[in-house]
């Protein structure tokens, strides 16, 4: 039976100081769940912080929305929040994953140092790629930090993933509250076990519809419950980024489609994980980024070559003028303020380009002449023999 989230589950002022894990592969329903949690927060005056890399939260009612990519000091907007309780939705779609760690650990810092008291919910979706589990972000000790401390200060966090099984075991363990949804991996099911009393299960994860959800906590019994529909324009869309989302998935059923073998998953699924034309297009970006940097490498290299004779007998001039464009590329990665992707992507062809120029003053040191090495080598790297 379907369970009205607003009619007959009350959420109480406490549960927003809480933490709470929503958990559903994609598609499941979390941030269809966390929108309608959070329209309820809104109307009975609680108030959000949601860090979202998805521009799923659009459309919410009495909140500010800040352009990740716009903050000049993320120290002072974490102070601001902190002492104002602004309802703010922090949009990190445009930091690349790096700067989204960055910019998390500085705004939790600041947050946590200035943070006045009263409840205040921080949402934080993608939690995996925050926090993620045996593996070191900028961020993940920051995060931690919020479930280990013993809080007076009425922090309550939504931890929001579709990846149970790449969470920090410590955060999700720390949680209150649990609502797991749909989950078809094996791996995300053993993820999860621990929080669910079997005993209420009347179906398994597998089969559960987008939007029902197992609800441990908020001070009742255990039970599978459909969310309410929101009140609000959903705008979360499944990702479709292959760099960043569901490789495993993506590669098993493309292998099947392949074949010609009936999928695990209907043709939705691949639908799902395969790269929109943004993301080809961005892949195609760090493409040339990368195939310039070694352009530059070569012809600075070659320049050098013929220019100048190097006083060390195996080192060609062709290896030092590209070497010297990575070290220059680098540099101007590191204090430019500008280009940083083309000069990031560029220092690593121009060092593909210095790696390849290496082995062939190598090749050229032991007298050996592999010409399907070399043909490897200059294919790989864009240096070319002399
Ligand atoms: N309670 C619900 N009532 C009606 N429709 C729902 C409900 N929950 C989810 N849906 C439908 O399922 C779709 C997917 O939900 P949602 O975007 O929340 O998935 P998700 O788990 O956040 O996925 P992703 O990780 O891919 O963003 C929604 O666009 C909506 O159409």
């Amino acid at each position: 039976m379907a369970i009205d989230i607003d009619k007959k589950i009350k959420l109480n002022k406490e549960f927003y100081g809480e933490k709470t894990a929503i958990i559903a592969q994609s598609g499941g329903g979390k941030s269809y769940t966390a929108r309608v949690i959070i329209e309820e927060g809104l109307a009975s005056g609680h108030t959000f912080v949601i860090f979202d890399p998805q521009e799923a939260y659009m459309n919410l009612p009495q909140m500010e929305y800040i352009q990740a990519q716009n903050v000049k000091s993320v120290a002072g907007l974490g102070k601001i929040i902190a002492q104002t309780h602004r309802n703010t939705v922090i949009l990190l779609k445009s930091l690349t994953i790096e700067k989204q760690q960055g910019f998390v650990n500085d705004f939790l810092k600041s947050y946590k140092k200035n943070v006045s008291k009263g409840i205040q919910t921080l949402v934080i979706d993608e939690f995996h790629k925050f926090a993620p589990e045996s593996e070191k972000t900028a961020c993940k000790s920051e995060v931690r930090g919020l479930f280990q401390e013993s809080r007076s200060d009425g922090i309550g966090i939504f931890l929001i993933s579709q990846r149970p099984q790449r969470v920090d075991k410590t955060c999700l363990s720390q949680c209150t509250n649990y609502f797991i949804g749909r989950l078809t991996s094996q791996r995300d099911q053993q993820a999860v076990n621990n929080y669910i009393d079997r005993t209420k299960m009347t179906k398994e994860l597998r089969d559960f519809e987008s939007g029902e959800f197992y609800i441990d906590g908020i001070k009742r019994d255990p039970e599978i419950v459909k969310i309410r529909e929101a009140k609000t324009v959903h705008s979360g869309n499944s990702p479709k980024n292959i760099l960043t989302e569901n490789k495993v998935d993506f590669y098993k059923n493309t292998k099947k489609l392949i074949r010609g073998k009936n999928m695990e998953n209907p043709i939705k699924e691949v639908e799902k994980v395969l790269p929109d034309t943004k993301s080809f297009s961005h892949l195609a970006g760090i493409g040339i980024d990368f195939a310039l940097g070694s352009a530059v490498s070569g012809i600075a290299g070659n320049f050098v070559g013929s220019k100048v004779a190097i006083p060390v007998a195996f080192v060609s001039g062709r290896t030092v003028g590209s070497l010297a464009t990575t070290l220059a590329m680098y540099a101007g990665y590191k204090v430019s303020p500008y280009g940083k992707d083309v000069l990031m992507y560029g220092t690593a062809g121009s060092a593909a380009y210095t790696v390849g120029s290496v082995a062939f003053d190598i090749l050229k040191l032991t007298n050996v002449n592999m010409s399907a090495l070399d043909f490897i080598i200059q294919t790989a790297t864009g240096a070319q023999k002399q």
